[in-house]
């Protein structure tokens, strides 16, 4: 079985393009969702990320607080750092398990930072969802209601999308002036013959 790493910068629509894989019945592991699974279910994260970022880390309800652990993270490297170190171990052996539950042919892992955190590197191929910075953060500012400032400084966290194109292996190209939907059923059909060979 082929894992296929897919990744795209803030907003680049990576989330969408992955549903679109979804439809078309291929197994997606959202490393984001994951992420916070695994920091309001794990005992041991969430030890880590209440002495590490303080009790306002979660509410009463054991919910994750985002704003304040957002707020903490990305104006600092340090502390972002820091919060990887935590969350992102938990997230590759939950990936790992969740792995050997499929029978297909490819799967694909959805990760925002599959370069920054390495995770690339145990993935047999992956694709780049790109689109330019202006419109993913239109994009983000939509969908999150969060400010023009908040979104450049999640981006700014991130390696830049031209050094990322250079390590992936497939694109698709999000940036209103291409379709979507056809450029995803051409690489579901190269990856199935891919994964066939
Ligand atoms: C700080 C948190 C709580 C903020 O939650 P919130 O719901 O506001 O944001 P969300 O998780 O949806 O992330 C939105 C976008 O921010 C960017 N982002 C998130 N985490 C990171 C990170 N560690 N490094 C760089 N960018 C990041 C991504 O583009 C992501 O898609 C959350 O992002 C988090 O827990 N991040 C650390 C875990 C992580 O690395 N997740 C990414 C995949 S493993
Ligand atoms: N081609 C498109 N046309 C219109 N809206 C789009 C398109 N692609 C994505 N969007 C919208 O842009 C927003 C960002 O897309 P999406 O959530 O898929 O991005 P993402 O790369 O997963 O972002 P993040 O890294 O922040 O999680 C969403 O609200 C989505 O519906």
């Amino acid at each position: 079985m082929l894992k296929i790493g897919l990744t795209g910068n803030i907003g680049s629509g990576k989330t969408t393009v992955s549903k679109i894989f979804a439809l078309l019945g291929v197994p997606v592991f959202y490393a984001d969702e994951s992420a916070k699974n695994v920091m309001t279910a794990d005992v041991v994260l969430i030890q880590a990320i209440t002495n590490t970022f303080g009790k306002e880390s979660y509410f009463d309800d054991g919910s994750l607080n985002r704003k304040h652990i957002a707020a903490q993270v990305f104006s600092d490297p340090e502390a972002l750092q820091r919060l990887n170190a935590i969350v992102h171990p938990a997230v590759f052996r939950d990936f790992d398990n969740w792995v050997t539950l499929q029978q297909v042919s490819y799967v694909i892992k959805e990760a925002a930072i599959l370069f920054e955190s390495g995770s690339y590197l145990h993935c047999d191929k992956s694709i780049i969802v790109t689109a330019p910075l202006d419109l993913r953060l239109q994009r983000t500012i939509a969908r999150d209601g969060i400010t023009l400032d908040e979104a450049k400084a999640r981006d700014s966290r991130q390696k830049p999308e031209n050094e990322k194109t250079k390590l992936a292996d497939f694109f698709i190209v999000n940036d209103d002036t291409q379709m979507v939907i056809p450029q995803v059923l051409a690489l579901h059909n190269r990856l199935l013959a891919l994964a066939s060979a």
